[in-house]
């Protein structure tokens, strides 16, 4: 990677632009260049954002651009797109935002970009698989966010419940950023405890743990029945995503990976936990599963590959 660490933002809607402000507040980036199909939008947002400059501890350059902007660009993240009504499943939006997806991954390409594609638009693991498809980049090089949110918020859920900083949980949410996502309990740790052993110790019920994992998933729902929209969460997640990989920090973080033949899967984007480096995903870390933790990825799985090859259809794919 070059010394000018640069982004290219596409869509700047609330989720592309919590995650720029929340860089222009943490820094760790030299360049943050806004594309919109409203281009308009792109312009206003990147005036603003740079009228917050002179009081923020950190300087990059921040503009509205074109798709020209991606060819030196170190990353580019995929936000933009349709999301979720009240009601509506994140795969709901599949035919609508693949169309919009396809379009983007082309004029990424022909930009001459040679980077690390970040998609956030849902349903991210079907658009991740687009966006791979369609570009025919290496598959280290496209990272869906996947069940980084969801990981995230079971991580700040667990820690109010047992009153342990979220810093010390350890937790893996797996397969569809959706409603098929579950959680491992058995590979969920409290500092160097299993969950399962720290909640016998305690004489805790696991039924809270299982509403707790509820919520997690619902939280979308609950969110967007409020305020129309999630933005705040997955624009630090994204951020945290970015950073990751721009200091090389080989952290493990659940994201949408592409599987060929790891878990017995393959050619899916889905959600793991990966090591994340500078080039983009090192590995996919392989989770012992017991059997109902692989029936539910077994299902998950099932459920992604469905409405993939309904997608491959659409694109006219047929490998
Ligand atoms: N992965 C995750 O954990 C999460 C994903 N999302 C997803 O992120 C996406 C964006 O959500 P919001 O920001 O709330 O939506 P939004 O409606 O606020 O913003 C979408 C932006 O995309 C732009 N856009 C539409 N078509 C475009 C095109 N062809 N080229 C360039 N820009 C285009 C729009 O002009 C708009 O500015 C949705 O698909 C949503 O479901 C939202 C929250 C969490
Ligand atoms: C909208 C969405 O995907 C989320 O908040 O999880």
């Amino acid at each position: 990677m070059k010394d000018n660490r640069k982004v290219v933002l596409i869509g700047t809607g609330m989720v592309g632009m919590s995650m720029a402000y929340s860089l222009m507040n943490t820094g760790g980036i030299d360049e943050l260049v806004l594309i919109d199909i409203d281009e308009e939008k792109a312009k206003g947002e990147a005036m603003d954002l740079n009228h917050g400059l002179p009081y923020s501890m950190n300087k990059m350059v921040i503009k509205a651009g074109n798709y020209n902007e991606c060819r030196d660009a170190d990353i580019v993240v995929i936000c933009a797109g349709a999301n979720q009504k009240e009601g509506q499943t994140r795969l709901e939006l599949t035919k609508v935002n693949t169309r919009i997806i396809k379009d983007i991954s082309l004029k990424i390409k022909y930009s001459g970009f040679q980077g690390i594609v970040i998609v956030a638009s849902n349903p991210v693991d079907i658009l991740s698989y687009v966006v791979y498809k369609v570009m025919g980049i290496d598959k280290s090089k496209v990272i869906g966010t996947g069940t980084l949110l969801d990981t995230a918020r079971m991580r700040y859920l667990l820690s109010e419940y047992l009153d342990v900083s979220s810093d010390d949980i350890e937790a893996y949410i797996l397969g569809e950023h959706g409603d098929s996502s579950f959680i491992s309990w058995m590979n969920t740790y409290v500092g160097c405890k299993t969950l399962i052993e720290y909640v016998e110790e305690r004489n805790l019920d696991m039924n809270d743990l299982n509403e707790i994992y509820d919520d997690v998933k619902n939280a979308a729902y609950e969110i967007i029945e409020r305020k129309k929209a999630t933005y705040y969460g997955i624009g630090i997640s994204l951020n945290k995503l970015i950073l990751s990989i721009f200091n090389d920090t080989h952290k493990i973080l659940c994201v949408s990976a592409y599987l060929e033949h790891e878990y017995k899967h393959g050619d899916i984007f889905i959600g793991v936990p990966c090591i994340i480096c500078k080039e983009g995903i090192k590995e996919v870390v392989q989770l012992p599963l017991n059997g109902v933790d692989q029936a539910k990825f077994d299902d998950s799985y099932e459920i992604l590959r469905e409405i993939k090859r309904e997608v491959k259809k659409e694109l006219g794919l047929n490998s």
